[in-house]
């Protein structure tokens, strides 16, 4: 039985892309029990602030709400707008460390979204702003509700998806940002929040 195999292990890890760069699901890596703890915490303890963007020349407030850590001060300006990272708190540096572990390199800073519901999503983008190490590592850590997380490949329009579940870590390493976009899609059958933190490589300015 495949379920006994398995049984007490930590579930495989799925390649999602066929080409052009690699995203592995690790499933859920934080039982479901410390999972609910992290994502109460993260509620009450991260400094969450609505996010700002210039889309189209109009200055935008988002209903997602973001916060951004960091080893140092970094700025970070992504959509026209400059964030400046406030200092790791101890549950973030923890959850730094498993995806750490996970991936086997090293972060120095972490987004964090929150989205009250399925209506607040994110549209198709890569993560590749400047500040950012090219075909660096992402990893992202997902807490709450479960959400469809897709990428759309930038020239054959092929397209990947995967629900993203509670204490799950997905990776995107390689080429990935440079050929596949990806977006969190709006949906009507989720009504509750959703966390979700990317550990990242910002390059640090050369002297
Ligand atoms: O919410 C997610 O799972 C992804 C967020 C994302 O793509 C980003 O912050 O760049
Ligand atoms: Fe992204």
């Amino acid at each position: 039985m495949i379920d006994d195999l398995f049984a007490g292990q930590p579930a495989p890890v799925l390649e999602l892309l066929p080409f052009d760069g690699s995203v592995l699901y690790h499933g859920q890596v934080i039982p479901a029990v410390q999972a609910d703890q992290y994502y109460r915490d993260l509620l009450s303890d991260i400094e969450w602030q609505h996010d700002e963007a210039i889309i189209y020349g109009k200055h935008i407030i988002t209903k997602r709400k973001v916060a951004w850590y960091a080893d140092n001060p970094f700025r970070y300006t992504y959509s026209k707008t400059t964030k400046v990272a406030k200092p790791w708190t101890p549950l973030l540096q923890a959850l730094k460390c498993l995806a750490e572990q996970h991936c086997n390199t090293s972060f120095n800073s972490c987004l964090l979204n929150l989205y009250h519901d399925g209506a607040e999503g994110m549209a198709w983008h890569s993560d590749a702003e400047k500040e950012l190490e090219v075909n660096g590592t992402i990893a992202s850590i997902s807490l709450g509700a479960e959400r469809k997380f897709s990428f759309k490949h930038k020239t054959s329009k092929e397209t990947r998806s995967i629900q993203l579940e509670h204490g799950s870590l997905l990776v995107m390493q390689g080429e990935t940002q440079s050929h596949w976009l990806h977006s969190l899609p709006t949906t009507k059958k989720v009504n509750s929040p959703r966390i979700n933190l990317t550990f990242r490589q910002i390059q640090t300015v050369s002297p």
